[in-house]
C-alpha cells in the first residue's frame, strides 16, 4: 500500500480527477468517526467540504447502513446515496427486497432469542436488524476473543446460509447472492456516466469495491493494512479532510469553468 499523500498518490490523483469523477465514500470510519453506532453523524466541516465538492462533481456515500439510518444523519443529499452494504438505493435491486427482508426476519428471530439468555451470551452484544441485513455489535463486550467465537457459531446454527462479512467490532450477516459494495460502484459508475472514480472506505465490506482491481478507480483505504487490497491509504481518518481539500483544489485548478461536474444539456 501506498500513502496517498505521496508523490505516486498525488499523480493518481490528477490522472483520476477529470469531468465527472464520481467521489464515492464509506460512512462510518470513513467520514464519520468511530463513536456509538446510534451517536454517529457526520462533522460539519465535512459536510461543507463535500457540499462544495459536489458543486463541481457527483458525489456518492455507500454505508452498511439502512437507508432510513443513513438518510437520518446526513444534512445534505448526495447524488447518490446505497445502503446496506449495496442493497439499497441502486436502481432496479428492489425486485429482490422482499425474498432478502424474509430470510432477514427469520434469521433475527433465531438470534434474538438465543442473544437473550445472559449465561450464553455477553450484554454487550446487541443485534441491529436492517431489514435486508443484520449487523451484530459487539464492541462493548468484555472478551473479545470469546465473543467472536460465541458468535460465530451462533451464526453457523441461526442463519447457516448468511454471508458473514466482518467488519469493526460487527459481524454483517447479508442474504445470500445479495449484491456488494463493489457491484454498486459499478453500477453508479453507469448511471453517472463517470469514466473514473474514488473510493475510500476502511473496512472489510470497502474491499469488494477495493478488489475490483479497476484502473479508473482509485481505491484508498483510512489506514494501512497488509491485508487490504486498496491501493492507498490514508493515515488516519481524519486525513479524509485534507483529502476533500485536495479534490477541490485539484477540480478547481484544473476545470476552473466549473470544475467537473458537466453542465446541464451536456
Ligand atoms: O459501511 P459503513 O458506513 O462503514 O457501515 C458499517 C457499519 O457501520 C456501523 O457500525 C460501525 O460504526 C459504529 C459507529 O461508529 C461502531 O460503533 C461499530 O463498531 C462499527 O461497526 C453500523 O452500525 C453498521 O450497521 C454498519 O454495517
Amino acid at each position: 500500500m501506498i500513502p496517498l499523500f505521496s508523490d505516486q498518490g498525488r499523480a493518481q490523483i490528477d490522472r483520476i480527477v477529470r469531468p465527472g469523477v464520481l467521489c464515492a465514500f464509506d460512512f462510518d470510519g470513513t467520514l464519520s468517526p468511530f463513536v456509538g453506532y446510534e451517536n454517529a453523524s457526520l462533522p460539519e466541516a465535512i459536510c461543507q467540504k463535500l457540499l462544495h465538492l459536489q458543486s463541481m462533481t457527483p458525489v456518492a456515500i455507500l454505508t452498511g447502513r439502512a437507508m432510513a439510518d443513513i438518510r437520518a444523519r446526513l444534512p445534505f443529499k448526495p447524488d447518490f446515496l446505497v445502503a446496506n452494504h449495496g442493497l439499497e438505493g441502486v436502481p432496479g435491486q428492489e425486485k429482490d427486497h422482499e425474498k432478502y427482508r424474509r430470510t432477514v426476519a427469520c434469521w433475527a428471530e433465531a438470534l434474538q432469542l438465543a442473544l437473550d439468555n445472559p449465561t450464553r451470551y455477553d450484554r454487550g452484544v446487541s443485534l441491529d436488524n436492517k431489514r435486508y441485513s443484520l449487523a451484530v455489535h459487539y464492541r462493548k463486550a468484555a472478551d473479545y476473543d470469546a465473543t467472536e467465537g460465541r458468535l460465530t457459531r451462533l451464526f453457523a446454527e441461526a442463519a447457516p446460509t448468511a454471508h458473514v462479512l466482518p467488519g469493526k467490532f460487527v459481524y454483517n450477516l447479508i442474504p445470500p447472492g445479495a449484491p456488494d459494495k463493489g457491484d454498486a460502484l459499478s453500477e453508479l459508475m453507469k448511471a453517472a456516466g463517470a469514466q473514473t472514480a474514488l473510493y475510500v472506505g476502511d473496512d472489510w465490506t470497502d474491499e469488494d469495491v477495493f478488489a475490483l482491481d479497476n484502473p479508473a478507480i482509485l481505491t484508498v483505504r483510512v489506514e494501512k493494512s497488509d491485508e487490504s487490497r486498496a491501493r492507498f491509504y490514508l493515515e488516519t481518518q481524519e486525513d479524509i479532510a485534507t483529502l476533500l481539500d485536495a479534490l477541490i483544489d485539484k477540480l478547481q485548478s484544473a476545470f476552473p469553468r466549473g470544475g467537473g461536474r458537466p453542465t446541464q444539456g451536456n
